[in-house]
């Protein structure tokens, strides 16, 4: 093993094999670089098998990357190794031991839309108003529920006294009944059956305690109360706990990350080395003592020393910007010029921000602008609603029992099939205890359909069918092709000849090429290894690295992440830090490490902004500067009044702030059409503003190029095209913007 490229400290920890270990250090100490050695020192210098071998990241993305190096290193066996999220790694025990405690190795996992859709129906039956008791709070309370180890009857036990926990009780009984009886588990519930397998049956316990002789978790710091019981019950046996982390970024509170987990690892691993690392090789020092000056502020840290011989650096940058748009505009000229200027390429470039939304402003821009970027997080490609119709045939077709899925397609395309006729069906699987699917295949349930029904039923059981027994000889490219042949899904859509129809066929090619790669990197690739991974994806994964664009995403996604080049936007009161910290202390206090784990990503140069009006949930307001900014030490700014922050003015920018060259975005020409808070806005995925088009007004398609448009009516806008001719396109679809 070649320590030479380790520091003494990170040396220590690499060699260190035997009993619970613990590395505590800031960002950019080279945490994940150790745990990393580690594990190829464990292989190459004390012959461990990479069968003894668990590690534990915080998202796919890090996880291949940790098994590209170590294959790298030792070659294919390393494919022995079990590294994965916690998510990939109970999905693949209970798949292989999920029967002891009454999974088939089929159930199949559902994401937050899946698990939305559930709900709606939990609901419907219980009679249960979604204005008193709301969807969304409801969804939450359950994951922290189980993030907490209550079960509905725990709960029950601890809060049925209260009357307003009622409805909620009610909702998550049914809720669990019903996932149950599709055979199906949220990704909450993945930690939580393989804790009650162990507790069930601790001869499987053993089974993997011996297995995993040597145990490693990265962003320990951000572990909940389940995946840190896991971890206990897994180490149990040889001790062996390799964790890596920093108290300073934790920023998943919210999610049931719990801080003292790694505040108490010495208590809870009697026995425990503490490591700590001091040389930061990410950034320079400016960076760092910015952020140092920011997270100091926290009360009930252990201060940290941070160094780098990187040297000061450059100071980082201030902008005061008019509006958002002001901002985006300032943002991007910057990147074009430093990539023209100073050699940069388009993927050195980070923008992070707070909330999803605030993307939008960005992307009107980079779009006229023609720059490549890529929002990691936002418009998730499995979000989309033809990628999900396929997700959901396909889970269908490895699971019978899942009635989710089968709702979501069997009308898609159409077969005729409406709501009265799910009824019928729902009742008579209901009184034998039949999945919708299994339903569809008895002829007594077919006889109460009407024809037309009837025959959509039972042409949609064949294609299942057919599928089905294909599952466990053909390729999943095989189950695909047949799938859109007997669906005709694409025929479709073809037929429908518009803009989004053809961007539905294309996300659909793109699927494919998805299950291309995914057979090509497994040995054995099957379909339930396949909606296992897709279903887990990350948002992380959606970065390629050969991409060269800009990267967006909000700070929470760039965890672990780094970049040449940060821009940490839109530093306002109520926006970062959140509404939410107003008026509770800790919630500041996380808001804050955010602040510094946002810092932390940058390797050269940083650039903070922040803008004195704002289109926030459709209102157009004057901002505070945020807190954060009068925290940090303008010893390290250029462009900032040492005397503080100023507040917000109202007086016009220039009107160079809304030009870039040619192509610049004609303020006068958009009318603001004010639009609700609605429930997506509070997750921070809702776009904020929305632009009226009139006729006459310019407008560029991301294909088409530029034209003129000639008439409205409601969303579909009727356009000329410069070189394309008249097309009818729906403003709320169509990647358009307007050009001056
Ligand atoms: N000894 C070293 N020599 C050279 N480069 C190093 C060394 N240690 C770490 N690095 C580099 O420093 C950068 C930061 O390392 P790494 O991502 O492992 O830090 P981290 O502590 O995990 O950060 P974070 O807290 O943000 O997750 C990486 O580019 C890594 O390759
Ligand atoms: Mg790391």
């Amino acid at each position: 093993m070649d320590l030479s490229s380790l520091n003494p400290a990170q040396s220590r920890a690499v060699m260190a094999v035997e009993g619970p270990i613990l590395v505590l250090a800031g960002a950019g100490s080279g945490k994940t670089r150790v745990l990393t050695h580690r594990i190829a020192s464990l292989i190459e210098t004390h012959d461990i098998f990479p069968s003894n071998i668990l590690a534990i990241t915080f998202t796919n993305k890090a996880a291949n990357e940790m098994r590209e190096r170590i294959e790298h290193l030792i070659g294919p066996v390393s494919q022995q190794m079990w590294v994965g999220t916690f998510h990939a790694i109970c999905v693949r025990i209970l798949r292989r031991d999920g029967d002891r405690i009454g999974f088939g190795n089929d159930f199949v996992i559902y994401d937050t839309a899946d698990q939305k859709a559930l709900l709606k129906v939990c609901y419907k039956e219980l009679g249960i108003d979604d204005k008193r008791q709301p969807l969304k709070s409801t969804q939450y309370k359950i994951s922290n529920a189980k993030n907490d180890m209550l079960t509905p009857e725990g709960y029950e036990k601890e809060f049925g006294g209260d009357f307003t926990e009622r409805d909620f009780i009610k909702l998550y009984k049914r809720y669990q009944e019903k996932i149950k009886q599709n055979q199906a588990m949220d990704f909450d519930d993945l930690l939580l059956n393989t804790l009650l397998l162990f507790k069930e049956a601790p001869d499987v316990l053993a089974g993997y305690q011996q297995r995993f002789r040597y145990i490693h978790v990265d962003e320990y710091q951000d572990t909940n109360r389940a995946q840190y019981l896991l971890i206990k019950a897994l180490a149990g046996k040889h001790h062996n706990l390799f964790v890596v982390g920093d108290g300073d970024q934790s920023i998943y509170k919210w999610r049931g990350a719990d801080i003292r987990n790694i505040r108490e690892f010495e208590l809870d691993y009697p026995g425990a080395q503490l490591i700590k690392l001091e040389q930061n090789y990410r950034s320079t020092q400016y960076i760092l003592d910015l952020a140092n000056s920011v997270i100091k502020q926290n009360p009930n840290r252990k201060d940290k020393v941070l160094w780098t011989d990187r040297g000061k650096g450059q100071k980082a940058k201030y902008y005061k910007a008019y509006d958002e748009r002001d901002e985006a505009n300032f943002v991007v000229r910057q990147i074009k010029r430093l990539v023209r200027e100073e050699g940069y390429r388009y993927k050195d470039f980070a923008i992070l921000y707070r909330t999803n939304a605030q993307s939008r402003a960005f992307e009107d821009l980079l779009i006229v602008e023609q720059v490549a970027y890529k929002v990691v997080g936002g418009l998730k490609f499995y979000e989309r609603k033809e990628i999900k119709d396929i997700l959901a045939y396909l889970k269908l077709v490895v699971n019978p029992q899942d009635d989710v899925s089968f709702q979501r397609v069997i009308n898609e395309p159409k077969r005729s099939i409406g709501g009265k006729s799910i009824e019928k069906l729902q009742m008579y699987a209901q009184e034998r205890g039949l999945s919708l699917l299994e339903a569809c295949g008895e002829p007594e349930a077919m006889a109460l359909l009407s024809g037309k029904a009837r025959q959509g039923a039972e042409a949609f059981y064949q294609i299942i069918g057919a599928l089905k027994a294909k599952v466990d000889t053909a390729f999943v490219s095989t189950i695909f092709d047949d799938l859109m042949a007997q669906t005709g899904l694409i025929t479709l859509y073809e037929q429908e000849r518009t803009i989004e129809a053809d961007a539905r066929i294309d996300n659909i090619y793109e699927f494919k090429s998805v299950i291309d790669a995914f057979e090509q990197r497994n040995e054995a690739p099957n379909l339930r290894d396949f909606l296992a991974e897709t279903t887990l994806r990350s948002d992380q994964d959606s970065i390629e690295d050969t991409d060269d664009s800009i990267l967006l995403m909000t700070i929470h996604a760039s965890k672990g992440l780094e970049f040449p080049v940060v821009f940490l936007v839109g530093l306002e009161e109520n926006l970062f830090p959140s509404f939410r910290a107003a008026d509770d202390p800790e919630a500041l206090e996380e808001e804050r490490r955010l602040c510094y784990v946002g810092i932390t990503r940058a390797e050269n140069m940083l650039v903070i902004s922040h803008a004195m009006n704002r289109t926030q949930y459709g209102r157009y307001e004057a901002r505070f500067p945020s807190v954060f900014l009068t925290e940090m030490d303008t010893a390290c700014i250029d462009g900032i009044d040492p005397a503080g922050v100023e507040m917000p003015h109202k007086e016009k920018p220039k009107q160079s702030y809304f030009s870039i060259g040619k192509s610049s975005v004609a303020a006068s020409k958009l009318v603001p059409k004010p639009m609700k808070p609605t429930e997506a806005a509070q997750t921070g995925s809702v776009e904020n503003i929305d632009f009226v088009y009139k006729p006459g007004a310019k407008v560029m398609h991301k294909v088409f190029g530029s034209g003129m448009i000639i008439s409205v009516n409601g969303s579909i806008l009727t356009i000329a095209f410069d070189n394309k001719g008249i097309k009818k396109l729906d403003a709320d679809i169509a990647p358009l913007k307007p050009i001056g």
